[in-house]
């Protein structure tokens, strides 16, 4: 496990929609992203996932099914600043959340997957068109790695990983 890594995310798919957070934040303001956040002392990446489901979008791990994707990193002029933990879930299409909904962090709303990844749109986190392809229709983890400069993403790519076995213990509920 590396510990540069300091971030989770989480993409919750129902459907054909995902459901997005617009933290109030002055540095995510206006910016549509997945919900997540810092990981705690001694949280496994899994288990800070569904504390940070629970504590922003109210839903329990009995209520979705949760996928390890990967991770995304990022360069920042030529800095290794780390990185999040990736993660998608699947609502089933029965389960009622209705939106939009205020909660302290912000406004969740369920956005179409065509709307999140329009090359067009500046509404959300610059670079979820880099890993949520994959992220929704490939089984398997990637490294996403995003190389910024002057406040810009240049440059970026997607390297399989595989999953050690205590890489997989981990990563369980
Ligand atoms: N799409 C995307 N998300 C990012 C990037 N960097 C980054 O931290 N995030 C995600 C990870 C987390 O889910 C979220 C971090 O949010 P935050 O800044 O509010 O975290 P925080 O310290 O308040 O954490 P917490 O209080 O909720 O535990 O944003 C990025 O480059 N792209």
């Amino acid at each position: 496990m590396k510990s540069r890594l300091k971030y989770n995310i989480c993409f919750i798919k129902q459907g054909d929609r995902i459901l997005l957070l617009n933290r109030e934040k002055p540095s995510w303001m206006g910016c549509w992203n997945g919900v997540g956040g810092k990981l705690e002392p001694e949280e496994s990446p899994t288990q800070s996932m569904i504390r940070e489901i629970s504590e922003e979008v109210n839903l329990t791990a009995a209520d979705y099914e949760l996928f390890y994707k990967g991770i995304v990193t990022w360069t920042v002029d030529g800095q290794d600043l780390g990185g999040m933990y990736l993660y998608a879930a699947e609502l089933p299409t029965q389960f009622p959340y209705f939106t939009p909904i205020k909660t302290t962090e912000g406004i969740l709303d369920w956005k179409q997957i065509d709307w999140i990844l329009n090359p067009r749109n500046q509404g959300v986190a610059s670079n979820i068109p880099v890993f949520l392809n994959a992220l929704i229709y490939d089984p398997a983890c990637y490294e996403h790695h995003c190389v910024y400069s002057d406040g810009r993403l240049i440059r970026h790519n997607s390297t399989p990983i595989e999953l050690v076995a205590e890489q997989v213990e981990a990563f369980k509920h």
